[in-house]
């Protein structure tokens, strides 16, 4: 099991890695094209995105979309206190940014940017592989499953998109007790509703 997790991991994340430039910069502007035809995210107001790395859609294109729209955007934050969980904090173009132990930047914390994840209208989840029932195979951490484990108990909890290419979707991923299923997955060719 975790050795097929190992391999997978492996063999997704150069299928992602293995794209061009250009093809990285097609799929962000199709996939922004798709959410703005689909009004994905015309009643959200508070939007978690993420900054890519390693061969990931890029939310670039949302993220800017969104500040031309009026909408808030946040992104992923190690805690410093609570081991392998995330924080959701603002970002705007003003924003002080500083790199996390894997070399993504991140908002510095600060006292009011901090959101609840009940406060988060949708987020988008990055991912290694994903397949047609919503499982995604993560890079491993357990950050979002951790940081989302407690999402059902919420009376209000956020949408959850996985966001990636369609080279990353597998047939069928096996899941484990703790691992949070997506709401829906956006590639730059379609939604998938679960
Ligand atoms: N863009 C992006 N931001 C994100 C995530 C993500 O998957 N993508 N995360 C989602 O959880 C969190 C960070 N989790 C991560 C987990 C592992 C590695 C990683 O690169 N591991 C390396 C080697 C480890 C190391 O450098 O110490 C590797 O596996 O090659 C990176 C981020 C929060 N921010
Ligand atoms: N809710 C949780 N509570 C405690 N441990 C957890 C929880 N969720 C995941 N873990 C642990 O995190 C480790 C990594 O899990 P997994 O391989 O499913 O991560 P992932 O889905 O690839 O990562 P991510 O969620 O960051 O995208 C596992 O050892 C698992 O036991």
């Amino acid at each position: 099991m975790l050795t097929d997790k190992i391999e997978l991991r492996k063999k997704f994340r150069q299928l992602r890695r293995e794209l061009s430039a250009e093809q990285q910069q097609e799929a962000s502007t199709q996939a922004l094209q798709i959410i703005v035809n689909h009004r994905l995210l015309e009643e959200s107001e508070h939007i978690a995105l993420y900054l890519s790395r390693d061969g990931e859609l890029s939310c670039h294109e949302i993220i800017q979309w969104c500040w031309q729209n009026s909408k808030k955007t946040y992104l992923p934050v190690l805690d410093p206190d609570q081991g392998q969980q995330l924080l959701f904090v603002e970002y705007t173009e003003q924003t002080p940014m500083l790199n996390n132990r894997f070399a993504i930047p991140e908002p510095v914390i600060e006292s009011s940017n901090v959101t609840l994840i009940d406060q988060l209208d949708c987020i988008f989840l990055p991912l290694v592989a994903f397949d047609e029932n919503g499982n995604r195979l993560g890079m491993g951490g357990g950050f979002y499953d951790r940081t989302l484990a407690e999402i059902d108990n919420l009376a209000r909890s956020p949408q959850l998109f996985g966001f990636a290419h369609d080279c990353q979707q597998a047939s069928s991923l096996s899941t484990e007790s703790w691992d949070i299923p997506v709401h829906k997955i956006v590639t730059p060719s379609r939604i998938i509703s679960v």
